[in-house]
């Protein structure tokens, strides 16, 4: 190990995840970015509905006018004013709301979309992508509403529901107390309601993403779903879930009807029982008939409160149970992007590779699949590696790429352990071309250039030319900026390689890793291929993965590996010589590797 290696402290390219939160905590942490403008838009809600809550006591002014005799325009005219600016104020108010809660969404959307491109590759194994997407579609569009609504109602609710009971003490402290009795069991009942509304709706969301999952897997193998003739059981499974969503939803609208229409009765029976305490009273002459008028117009004003605090109470059980399945993939391992590009060793020629007692699981729980694993890679030429299916080999390019970190031992570049390299340098200074070689949906061009947008023309038509794409280019309609299909379908199994390794080739990488095609190609792709890759073995370092005879006899070294172990180093003579695997793999034109 060099002294760079051996001096170097803390282990770059590793966040630790943040630690789960509370859901409601958690919710807050969103918001709290938005937080002035959510005062402002609460405070205008607040004063629309303090300005309704006012108004029972205007309305008491104009019947005691009445009542005395006196001039009616001034508590009009005051009961005009209080009616229009309530309106005025109120619509401007859900309007910052609503803005403010869009503008929550886009953070956690953002928030999400960084931390999802930047997830371990570890992490990401062990999740469905179809479920991610409904994380960041459907469970960031619950949260919208909470933010818009729910957040801010409880609040304004809680506050004018305050304010109302407040003035309604101060009013007549036994019609009081008849209210508060009503609003206790309200208060009880909500606390049944509202964990039973939490579990259904997590139920439900996760039945949602679970429906994602498995539209994914379907999509996925389109082909080989039909081929199967598997189209009934794969929707058998589609149907049980999106049963299971339904079913929770169903849950979910029946609790909430519960609480909405307990909320309603029990101000109704506070209402009637107000009526008749009210009455009784008025007759004994110990109240005023206008102070039981403004008492029931307080009660009646204060129904849209109360409506208002149950339904964000229920809809904020959706909206957290949202933030917890949002929270769960913002809680994942990820991978320190934002260190500094530079390479550890400021060397640009071709790098070289050292794997040092290797051992490596995927998993704590897994078995082993390097058990020591010990090779060297001089700085340029071809080295193959060769072995038997589950040998090992993909995952030493995984381990070089540092998608994982090695169990014990050093995997080194440029004399460097991996993971002493700042992340960004690392995987600049390494081009990959994967065994099944994706294309992604789009233009040749942008297939190419997604590797190195800052690509200048001349560069492109370099690498294909080295990558051999000219024929292709040529027949395509659009040329380089022809579509190529979700998953490059419109084009060849050995085309794609190629255009995988354009792409990696105009990232000037130091070594160029290639796990090869394990089906057959032609002879034409098959000899094309190999060019392509020698080519590349003249200006840097290239590490192959090789199913092919051809591959290994044009290789400086070949590193032959077997149950997690390296067996032998040499050329293709001298393993021919020297190694039975190797004989009987060369024997076998290495094709029973795959
Ligand atoms: N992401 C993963 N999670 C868990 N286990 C894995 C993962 N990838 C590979 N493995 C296991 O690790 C072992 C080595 O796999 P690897 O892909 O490195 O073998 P290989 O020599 O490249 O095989 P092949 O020639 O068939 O591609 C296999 O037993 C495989 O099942």
């Amino acid at each position: 190990m060099t002294e760079v290696a051996q001096h170097a402290g803390e282990q770059e390219g590793r966040t630790p995840p943040d630690t789960p939160k509370a859901p409601l905590r958690r919710l807050w942490e969103y918001a709290r970015p938005h937080s002035g403008a959510l005062l402002l838009g609460g405070f205008l809600s607040f004063l629309g509905g303090a300005a309704g809550l006012a108004q029972p006591l205007v309305a008491k002014l104009v019947i005691d006018a009445l009542a005395q005799d006196q001039t009616l325009t001034r508590p009009l005219l005051l009961l005009g004013v209080l009616l229009l600016t309530g309106a005025l104020v109120s619509a401007l108010g859900a309007y910052v709301l609503g803005r403010t809660g869009e503008s929550v969404v886009l953070t956690v959307r953002r928030q999400l979309l960084t931390r999802l491109l930047r997830l371990r590759v570890g992490a990401v194994d062990r999740l469905k992508p179809g479920d991610l997407v409904s994380r960041l579609t459907s469970d960031t569009t619950l949260l919208r509403s909470v933010v818009t609504n729910s957040l801010t109602n409880v609040v304004t609710g809680s506050l004018l529901l305050i304010g109302g009971v407040v003035l309604m003490a101060v009013m007549d402290a036994i019609l009081f107390g008849v209210t508060m009795a009503v609003l206790v069991v309200v208060g009880l009942v909500m606390g049944v309601v509202l964990p039973r509304i939490s579990r259904a709706t997590v139920a439900g969301q996760a039945a949602v993403g679970e429906m994602g999952a498995l539209l994914e897997r379907l999509f996925g193998a389109f082909r080989t779903v039909k081929a199967s003739g598997a189209e009934r059981h794969e929707g058998e499974r589609l149907e049980t879930a999106a049963h299971t969503a339904w079913r929770k939803g169903v849950q979910v609208a029946a609790w909430s009807a519960l609480s909405g229409t307990v909320a309603g009765f029990a101000v109704n029976i506070a209402f009637l029982a107000v009526l008749g305490m009210g009455g009784v009273r008025v007759a004994a002459g110990e109240l005023e008939v206008s102070s039981l008028i403004a008492f029931l117009l307080l009660l009646f004003y204060l129904m849209e409160p109360l409506a208002m605090l149950v339904q964000a109470a229920t809809e904020m059980q959706s909206g957290l149970a949202a933030v917890h399945r949002i929270d769960e993939v913002a809680t994942l391992e990820r991978e320190e992007v934002d260190a500094a590009p530079e390479s550890p060793t400021g060397s640009n020629g071709p790098a070289t590779v050292a794997f040092a007692d290797v051992t490596f699981r995927y998993a704590p729980d897994a078995p082993m699949v390097h058990h020591g694993v010990t090779f060297e890679a001089p700085s340029g030429g071809l080295t193959a590696l060769v072995g038997p299916s589950g040998a090992g080999k993909t995952t030493v390019f995984s381990l070089l790429e540092r998608f994982y970190d090695a169990t014990s031992g050093a995997v080194l570049l440029d004399g460097v352990d991996v993971r002493n390299w700042p992340l960004p340098a690392l995987r600049a200074a390494i081009g990959y071309v994967e065994q099944d070689a994706p294309v992604l949906d789009g233009t040749l061009r942008q297939n190419l250039v997604m590797a190195a947008p800052q690509a200048t023309a001349e560069e492109i038509d370099a690498v294909v030319r080295t990558a051999r794409l000219e024929e292709l280019v040529a027949r395509l309609p659009d040329g380089l900026d022809s579509a190529i299909g979700h998953r490059g379908t419109t084009i060849s199994g050995g085309e794609r390689q190629r255009v995988a390794i354009a792409r990696a080739l105009l990232r000037r990488p130091r070594l160029l890793l290639m796990d090869e095609a394990t089906s057959q190609l032609d002879a034409a792709n098959e000899t094309a291929l190999k060019q392509v890759m020698l080519d590349a073995a003249r200006e840097t370092s290239v590490m192959v993965v090789a199913h092919r005879l051809s591959t290994v006899t044009s290789a400086d070294r070949i590193v032959v590996m077997e149950a997690g172990r390296v067996r032998a180093v040499g050329t293709h003579a001298e393993l021919v010589a020297t190694d039975e695997l190797y004989r009987d793999l060369a024997a076998s034109q290495l094709l029973t590797a795959s």
